[in-house]
This record gives C-alpha cells, structure tokens and sequence, in this order.
C-alpha cells in the first residue's frame, strides 16, 4: 500500500517514516502532504516549554493520559533543538520507561537538530501536518531550554504551556519579557517544594503588565503526584475557548502559516544560493573582491540576486 493511503488509514509506521522523509527533506513527504493538505486542521497544537529539568517530560505524559483516558488520539513530538539525533535517541530511556509507549492511541517522536538554518522548527512544522493527517486531536510540541529556537518552536502552536519551577522566581523578572509573552498558561511545578507560592505570584506579578485580553492563569503543579493536571488542562481548554470564541485561533494560526512561509521561502532562496546552481563560488570571488575593493557589499548582493533572476 501507498504511504499515502497508509498514513489516511492511521498506520503509525507510515507515520514515522514520513517524518524522517521530512526530516531529510526527501520530495515525496512534501508531495504526500500537498496531496492530503486539505486533511489538515483538526489537531490542536500544544506547545510545552520551559527550563531544562523543570519537569516537561513528566507534565506531558500525565497530561498525555488524561486525554488519551478520555479517547483522544494524541501524538507528542519532543524537540532538542541542541541535539544532533533524531528518531528516539534524546528522549532515551525517559520515553522508552513511559507506559505511554505501548498506548496505540498515542504517537511519541523526538526530533534533533538535524539539518542547518533551523532546521528543527521547519522538520517539526512538517511533522505536524503529517500528525495532523494521521487523525491526531492533539499534539503536543515540547522544547528543551530557553533560547531561539525554543521561541520558534513555538510559532507552531495553538496553546503555549510555559513551565516553571521553584526558586526561579528571582529571576524571572531577568527573563526576557518575549519568553514571558510566549506562554498562555503557566505552570509552576515541582510546587511540592518550598517557594512555589512566591514563585506563582511573581510570575503574576509579571503578567499583570500583560495587556492582552488573555490573561494567562498561573497553576500550581505536581507533574509527579498527578497534583493540578486536571486543572492545567482545564486552563487549556478555556485558552481553546477563548482562542476560537474571539477568532483568534485563526488569526494566531494565519500569523504561524506567515512564519512558516518566510521560513519556507527563505529556505528555498539558500538552497538556490547553495545547493542547486553552486553561486557559492561567485559568493566567494564576491567575498574575496569586497575585501580587496573590487566591489561594495552592496552592489555584490544586487549581483547575486540578478543571477538568481536569469536562472
Ligand atoms: N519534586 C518533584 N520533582 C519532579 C516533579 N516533576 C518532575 N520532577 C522530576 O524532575 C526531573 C526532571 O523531570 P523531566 O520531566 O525529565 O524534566 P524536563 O523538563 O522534561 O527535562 P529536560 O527535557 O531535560 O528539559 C525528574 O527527575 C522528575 O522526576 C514534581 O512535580 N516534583
């Protein structure tokens, strides 16, 4: 049978095998999701962040369980963006451990940083729609650390859950205000050590100067003691309902497809520069000719791109 039609028949080795195809970049996943784009947009993209350690792993899987308990199919792409495997090899033995693996109801994946040029977020964006394809209802997007790419990730998802544990709170009014604003439930975990309380109201005390007509709830959590799951997916599902109520879910999800074009866009201007026709080596003569006063920068740049036009 076609990957095609296995993938619409919910076959999850099709599933895996289509995202590694994206993951190198391989024409026939992106031709496989051309033909099945009208598919798309059922799931519901959550995204799960926060410091490395401050219990993700563990969050997603009770989260994870409530829904699937509930009959929901639910797939989990876990992203390192500092990693260079792909295909199982981050997540090591947390995954392999979860219960979850053996659930048929939900898909685990991790992705690594394969490729260049953010390569992950693009992989991940593919990745999504081929989850989405397969009957996904929910998928859950979960970045380590705190950093760019992390915020990248990011403009893939419906709902942002931004994950933070004790103690931080010294320094969250040092976190960059645009990691704050990327989350629309937080969830201070590990709340059975001491400080959680201080550290949910600083968090507060942070958002008080958001302006938007969401204002994100503030949960304390227990990832290991199944302690406030219940009601972090409640604060998703109101975020949910927020997001459709006021049309924002589309705007949110038009304002993603803009990041993933120029992303897209981008990708294929360098692969015009680099891969196909080799303007590497005018690029380097171009270099070369800068330093030595033959040309500005700026009147390189404009032959380059009179080249890219009369390919
Ligand atoms: N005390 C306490 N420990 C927890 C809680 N939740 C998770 N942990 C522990 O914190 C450690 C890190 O948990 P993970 O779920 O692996 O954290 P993570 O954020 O996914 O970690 P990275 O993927 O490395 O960023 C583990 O040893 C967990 O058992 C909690 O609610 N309380």
């Amino acid at each position: 049978m076609e990957l095609a039609e296995r993938l619409l028949k919910g076959d999850r080795r099709a599933v895996a095998r289509l995202i590694s195809m994206v993951e190198n970049r391989e024409p026939e996943a992106f031709e496989i999701i051309k033909k099945l784009y009208s598919k798309t947009g059922n799931a519901y993209v959550i995204g799960i962040t926060g410091p490395p350690g401050a219990g993700k792993s563990t969050l997603t899987d009770k989260l994870v369980k409530k829904l699937s308990s509930k009959g929901k199919k639910i797939a989990i792409i876990a992203v390192d963006p500092t990693s260079p495997f792909t295909g199982g090899a981050i997540l090591g033995d947390r995954v392999r451990m979860s219960d979850l693996n053996t659930n048929p109801n939900v898909f685990i994946r991790s992705m690594g940083a394969r490729g260049h040029l953010g390569g992950v977020s693009k992989a991940t964006q593919g990745a999504i729609k081929i989850l989405d394809i397969y009957g996904a209802d929910y998928i859950f997007i979960e970045t380590v650390g705190v950093g760019q790419s992390e915020i990248d990730i990011v403009k893939t998802c419906d709902t942002t859950v931004m994950v933070m544990v004790p103690g931080l709170g010294d320094d969250i009014q040092a976190i960059k205000a645009g990691v704050m604003e990327i989350g629309d439930v937080f969830a201070v975990n590990k709340a059975d050590r001491d400080g959680a309380k201080r550290t949910a109201r600083e968090i507060d005390m942070v958002l008080d100067f958001n302006k938007s007509d969401w204002r994100p709830p503030v949960e304390l959590v227990v990832a290991v003691e199944n302690k406030g799951i219940d009601e972090l997916l409640e604060h998703i599902q109101k975020h949910r309902e927020y997001l459709e109520s006021t049309g924002k879910l589309i705007e949110r999800r038009i304002r993603n497809s803009k990041f993933e074009l120029i992303d897209l866009v981008q990708q294929k201007l360098m692969s015009i520069l680099f891969d196909k026709s080799n303007k590497e080596e005018l690029i380097n003569k171009l270099s070369k000719d800068i330093v030595d006063k033959i040309i500005d920068p700026y009147t390189a740049t404009e032959r380059i791109f009179n080249e890219i036009k009369m390919d």
